[in-house]
């Protein structure tokens, strides 16, 4: 039950303020990127990682590849103006039918049980995507006045990986180019089309490095696991 993994992690980095792409950052004095990429380093399944960067990171990537041995990074590609180009640039290095998972480099706490939760759903169903119940309550603001409150029992925070047939999700990217549309996350671009997507219940440590509150949320994580 092998998968491939498209990691994105060609961003900048603008939220965090750190001047520099906030995956090079420690935590625990090991970068976010290199959490990322040791979950799928260790887990069987994966066959093999793409990896989209920038140009002005690859001298730090290779640094990390040979300083941790990773040794899944088969193909790096130059990513894109946005998030969705990126993941195309990796996918369009694929040429072999298989499970690929589009997992964001900023999500270092992916557990393994819930990517072989998403690979199993994925082959099952085509497209699956890890989500936990939104905890806040949700509104609709304009002009900074309260348009409505959206009923929470329908609303879930959509993480990553998100995984899916190769031949679907890149399709799905073929058709958001042609009609150029962005999206926020890769299965938008397949439910647009249409299909299906599944949902894997997640859990909340599957933080997005974004701002730096996250990197004391992070710390926090990191030590209960150490427990
Ligand atoms: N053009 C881009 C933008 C984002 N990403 C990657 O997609 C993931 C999720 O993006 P995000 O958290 O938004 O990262 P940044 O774009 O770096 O953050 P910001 O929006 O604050 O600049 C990250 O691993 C990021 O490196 C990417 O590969 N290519
Ligand atoms: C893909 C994603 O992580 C799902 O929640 C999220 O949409 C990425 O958004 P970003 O602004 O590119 O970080």
């Amino acid at each position: 039950m092998g998968y491939t993994v498209v990691i994105p992690a060609a961003g900048i980095g603008k939220r965090m303020g750190a001047g520099k792409n906030k995956l090079l950052l420690s935590i625990n004095e090991i970068p976010v990127l290199v959490h990322t990429l040791k979950v799928f380093e260790q887990d069987d399944w994966c066959q093999s990682i793409v990896l989209a960067v920038n140009d002005a990171d690859r001298k730090d990537i290779h640094t990390f590849i040979s300083r941790y041995s990773l040794k899944k990074i088969k193909t790096m590609v130059k990513g894109g103006k946005e998030r969705q180009h990126s993941v195309y640039a990796g996918l369009q290095s694929i040429q072999e039918e298989t499970i690929v998972l589009i997992h964001d480099g900023a999500r270092p706490f992916i557990k393994q049980s819930h990517i072989h939760q998403l690979v199993e759903a994925a082959k099952a169903h085509g497209a699956a995507i890890l989500a936990v119940p939104v905890k806040d309550t949700v509104k609709k603001v304009e002009n900074g006045y309260v348009q409505g409150t959206i009923n929470r029992d329908t609303l879930w925070s959509i993480q990553t990986p998100q995984a899916f047939s190769l031949a679907l999700i890149k399709h799905a990217h073929i058709m958001a180019e042609q009609d150029q549309f962005i999206g926020t996350d890769d299965a938008s671009l397949v439910e647009r089309l249409g299909e299906k997507v599944i949902i894997v219940e997640g859990d909340y440590d599957n933080i997005k490095i974004t701002t730096k509150e996250d990197l004391y949320f992070a710390q926090a994580i990191l030590s209960k696991e150490m427990r």
